[in-house]
């Protein structure tokens, strides 16, 4: 029986004109599971003002951080892909690794179609955040079956719903850290900062801001030995309503009137980085730092393509997969 394995992160543009970021905008914030307010006033609000505007001003952000081979969140997913089925092939497990993106391409439909075409009939869905989000992870659940809503026969699936406890996941970021401060010297602080969410998200439910803090525990456990302070925030807000607190921004703001001017900047909730990272942390946060008396700020990067954090995916992907009983194809 073959089995496939779909890892899937949010997705980005296909280029970084303003085209490109409004098609991609245009299907990620049409999601009811992602923008929860009633549909038709949202309808108006984002084909009034939001598309309209946001991607010229997303345009030259895409821009900066644009690698040779394509956006950082994609090019990183295809690495992490590719070491995965390494892995598994070195270890003689029998499975076809995939890389899918919720919104824009490859699609979460092109991975299907592919792993279909393979004869696969046993499918292992890896959302790529480590803390459950249900406009991130519920979301991509939700899709693996609306696209199989026509389907008269269908694989078996799998969900991995989060990873936030896994050792591999934890050590590689914490090891990375203290290999950064061996090479860099320490800071006076270190930031951990989360993508946020909707406060009303959290309070119907939703355990992303435990899954964060449990993350953030597991860290400050790992690195207690080496006397920095951790701190803890929430950055991207997006829209009107409340999000989850304190503000990266505001926080980094605030730390140079206490007295903190060296500053390190983590954010464990991206497994690779993106413009949330690249663009809003290490420049616009890190500006803003600066313009508030900070005098040294810097950015520690996501796992990316890290071999240690390879290994760890390959091998949560093949915990999941091992004991998976065949189904009965008589
Ligand atoms: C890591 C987990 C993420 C959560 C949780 C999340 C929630 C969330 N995001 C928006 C709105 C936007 N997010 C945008 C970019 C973006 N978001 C994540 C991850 C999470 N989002 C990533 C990895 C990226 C980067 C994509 C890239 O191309 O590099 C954007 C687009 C950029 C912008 O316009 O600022 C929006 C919009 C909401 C509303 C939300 C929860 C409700
Ligand atoms: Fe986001
Ligand atoms: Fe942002």
């Amino acid at each position: 029986m073959k089995t496939g394995v779909v890892l899937i992160n949010l997705g980005t543009p296909a280029s970084p004109k303003a085209g490109a970021i409004r098609a991609y905008l245009s299907e990620f914030l049409s999601d009811p599971r992602v923008v929860e307010i009633p549909s038709a006033l949202w309808k108006v609000i984002l084909n009034g003002a939001v598309l309209p505007l946001r991607p010229a001003k997303l345009a030259p952000k895409y821009k900066q951080i644009w690698m040779e081979e394509g956006s950082p969140l994609l090019v990183y997913g295809k690495r992490l892909a590719r070491g995965v089925q390494e892995q598994l092939d070195q270890n003689q497990v029998q499975a076809t690794v995939v890389l899918a993106m919720r919104y824009g391409e490859p699609s979460m439909q092109q991975a299907f179609d592919q792993l279909r075409e393979a004869g696969c009939e046993r499918i292992l869905i890896v959302p790529l955040y480590p803390q459950f989000a249900a406009s991130t992870t519920a979301t991509i659940f939700e899709r693996t079956l609306q696209l199989h809503r026509q389907a008269r026969d269908m694989p078996e699936f799998r969900f991995v719903k989060r990873f936030h406890h896994l050792p591999g996941y934890l050590d590689t970021l914490a090891s990375n850290v203290r290999a950064y401060w061996q090479s860099h010297g320490k800071p006076q602080q270190l930031l951990l900062s989360f993508h946020g969410l909707p406060q009303r998200s959290v309070d119907q439910g939703d355990p992303y801001l435990s899954d964060c803090m449990k993350t953030a525990e597991a860290l400050q456990t790992r690195l207690a030995g080496e006397g920095v302070p951790i701190d803890i925030a929430f950055q991207s807000r997006f829209g009107r309503a409340q999000w989850l607190g304190p503000s990266t921004l505001s926080v980094l703001q605030a730390y140079p009137g206490d007295n903190v001017r060296h500053v390190d900047v983590l954010c464990p909730g991206f497994v690779a980085d993106c413009l949330e990272t690249l663009e809003e942390i290490s420049i616009e946060c890190a500006r803003a730092f600066s313009q508030a008396g900070g005098e040294q700020f810097r950015y520690i990067p996501c796992l990316n393509d890290d071999p240690a954090w390879i290994s760890a995916m390959a091998g949560l992907v093949r915990q999941h997969i091992a004991g998976w009983p065949e189904p009965n194809t008589d």
